[in-house]
């Protein structure tokens, strides 16, 4: 557009219409304008080349403030002091003021700014001025609109430029807390304002709380939903700015709790995706002057950006929230149960371990509980919230086992016909779970090791690095410093995973907690089924205390699982326990003392003969070398017959 005047007015000169110094100065004021950003500089320059062809002797453009006063912005020639009353008179007139040896005559390329040209002569000269000074104001005028649109305009990109980074950190932001403070922050160094604060709207109890509230005890300011400029915001979903001249409008209940004087705000409405109003954002006191259109259409644009992700902030709380519940039922459920020693003291590591972001080990037998003990982990740290992913490194052949953790390219081997994620980046964020570690291979292994020390990974056939956040909990029965030794496990990854190791004991070592964990699962089969949990007799009691438990927890579990489905009794005897364990017969029963041990290879090793003589105590005795009746009584002495059970039985 400047360039355009700037053609016209050299094309009138070149067909010599205005041939004259005069306009050689118009074309300067124009072209000054098409390079000067600061309204200052371009005015100076432009009275300046003015001044030095006219007939003027001082030349000024004056601007009006807020409160009024008018003082000059630029000025050319000698210093007179400024005519106010001609100045006041320019601006809503059509046509120069003439007023004794003064003209004044407003600039109106820019409404929102009141710039008069004034310029001083002698009477005589004056009144021969009146057309030039028209065109110098039109083409001052038509300067001072070019810089402020140009000004706005790389002020609106920059806007955009921050408002950009904004909101892609906004997307980021998971705690609504964090994300209100950052909202308000930056809209008021955006827009300039004192404060801002965002207003949710507690619809139910017909509130509006407003965070963060600078001054109140945990930042947190609640209004009445009907009062105010922000209630009337969120009541009509209209925006509202508010100046000096409408105070009243301002709820002065808010300025007493929060210690301060608004002198002026703009609050615009939250609209959520379903239309749906449910909050306000507002900006208070402009640092300078008082909000602008201008200022509202950007603060609704940012209104509508910070909707959205409020709203996702909402509904990921929201998620999040669920997902907690959800981990601690998990937590509880993965329970560790006993109350021996070691389980105790375990208790306590898992605790502080679970705090932690280190690799832990577990070691122990099959069936005691490693599983439990990683869940336990999980379900206590701070990734409870996210996957909890577990592999049994034994159970996946040889050559899957990489693509299997690490994930695959497509291509990355016969059969590979789509890129697939590995375990280690479904786990991202939360807990993996290798079982049977020592099963992994060697390169799985050096992997591994990448892992732990870069969190870095790559996909089978890949040629780029994941990022990931994986916690690993590692476990295996075999001993792996003995497969350190043979060179099957590697030095370093041992060493980097001993770092904390948990070591389960088998579960005959665990002396009474067997008969914890043998009424807990009673009682959760019984649960399950819908019956009421029965009890051990003392007989049942002993010959689980006696039993060795190669299985450990998980065949303690599974005898009580067929216990509750095929037994209905309410107290449980030993014929109902069935051990399947293959080696059970033949351990000593080490939890017992020796009485009470003998005691119970005594009754194993009727029990077997009885079993073998398929019931018949007769047939029974005379293997084992005992009279019937001397047989009966011994069975009665180690309680191996209930009261029900007749003295007949079996013949
Ligand atoms: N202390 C415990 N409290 C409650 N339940 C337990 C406990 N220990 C083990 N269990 C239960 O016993 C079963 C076996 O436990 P888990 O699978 O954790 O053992 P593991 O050592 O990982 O076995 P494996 O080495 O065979 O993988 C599971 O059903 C588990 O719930």
């Amino acid at each position: 557009m400047g360039g355009a005047l700037y053609d016209e007015i050299e094309s009138a000169l070149l067909l010599g219409e205005q041939r004259d110094l005069i306009g050689a100065a118009h074309l300067r004021v124009v072209a000054l304008a098409t390079s000067e950003d600061r309204l200052d500089k371009y005015l100076h320059a432009a009275l300046d080349a003015i001044f030095q062809r006219g007939a003027a002797d001082y030349l000024t453009v004056a601007i009006r403030d807020n409160l009024g006063q008018w003082s000059p912005i630029a000025e050319a020639g000698r210093r007179h002091p400024l005519p106010t009353p001609a100045l006041v008179a320019a601006v809503d007139a059509a046509e120069p003021v003439l007023a004794a040896d003064w003209l004044t005559v407003a600039l109106h390329g820019d409404k929102s700014l009141s710039l008069v040209l004034a310029v001083r002569s002698t009477p005589e000269l004056i009144k021969t001025l009146q057309y030039r000074a028209a065109l110098t104001a039109h083409l001052l005028g038509y300067g001072v609109g070019l810089i402020r649109q140009r000004v706005a305009r790389s002020a609106r990109l920059k806007r955009l430029e921050q408002l950009l980074t904004i909101i892609e950190s906004w997307q980021k932001t998971r705690d609504m807390h964090t994300l209100l403070t950052e909202m308000a922050e930056a809209a008021a160094e955006l827009f300039g304002s004192e404060r801002a604060s965002i207003f949710l709207w507690d619809r139910p109890k017909k509130t509006l709380v407003g965070r963060p509230a600078l001054g109140i005890e945990g930042g947190e300011l609640r209004v009445p939903d009907d009062r105010g400029v922000v209630g009337h915001v969120v009541q009509t979903g209209e925006p509202r700015r508010v100046d000096e001249l409408d105070k009243d409008e301002i709820n002065r209940d808010i300025d007493q709790s929060l210690a301060f004087h608004t002198r002026n705000l703009l609050c615009v409405p939250l609209v959520g995706r379903r239309g749906r109003i449910f909050g306000a954002f507002e900006l208070i006191n402009k640092q300078l002057g008082n909000f602008t259109a201008e200022d509202q259409l950007g603060l609704t644009e940012l209104a509508a950006h910070a909707s959205s992700a409020l709203e996702n902030t909402q509904e990921t709380e929201r998620i999040l929230a669920s997902r907690n519940r959800l981990a601690d039922a998990a937590a509880a459920a993965a329970e560790l149960i006993g109350d021996c020693p070691a389980i105790a003291t375990l208790r306590g590591t898992i605790r502080r371990v679970a705090e932690s972001n280190l690799p832990v080990l577990v070691l122990g037998e099959n069936g005691t509980g490693k599983e439990v003990v990683s869940q336990s982990i999980h379900f206590r740290s701070d990734r409870r919230a996210q996957p909890l992913v577990a592999v049994n490194c034994a159970a996946v052949p040889d050559t899957l086992l990489e693509s299997e953790l690490f994930g695959r390219e497509k291509g990355a081997f016969t059969g590979a016909d789509e890129t697939r994620p590995g375990k280690f980046e479904m786990a991202d964020g939360g807990t993996l779970f290798l079982d049977e570690i020592g099963d992994l291979s060697l390169s799985g292994q050096s992997k591994l090791l990448r892992v732990l020390e870069d969190q870095l990974i790559m996909r089978v056939g890949g040629t780029s690095e994941i990022q990931v956040d994986v916690r690993i909990i590692a476990a295996t029965n075999r001993d792996l410093g003995e497969l350190v030794r043979e060179k099957k496990f590697r030095e370093d990854l041992f060493f980097r995973l001993h770092v904390v190791t948990i070591e389960l004991p088998p579960l005959r070592e665990r002396g009474t907690d067997i008969l914890t964990l043998a009424n807990h699962f009673l009682h959760h089969f019984s649960l399950k089924t819908g019956r009421q949990t029965p009890t051990l007799s003392e007989a049942a009691q002993r010959r689980l205390l006696a039993h060795a438990w190669p299985g450990n927890v998980r065949e303690l579990r599974n005898t009580m699982e067929r216990v509750i489905f095929l037994h209905s009794d309410e107290v449980i005897q030993p014929e109902s326990l069935q051990f399947h364990s293959l080696d059970s017969h033949d351990d000593a029963p080490m939890n017992l003392p020796l009485n009470d041990a003998t005691a119970e290879f005594q009754r194993r090793y009727i029990q077997r003969h009885v079993d073998a003589a398929q019931g018949n105590i007769s047939a029974a005795a005379e293997k084992i070398g005992m009279h019937r009746s001397n047989l009966y009584r011994k069975m009665k002495q180690l309680e191996m017959l209930s009261d029900s059970t007749p003295s007949s039985a079996g013949e």
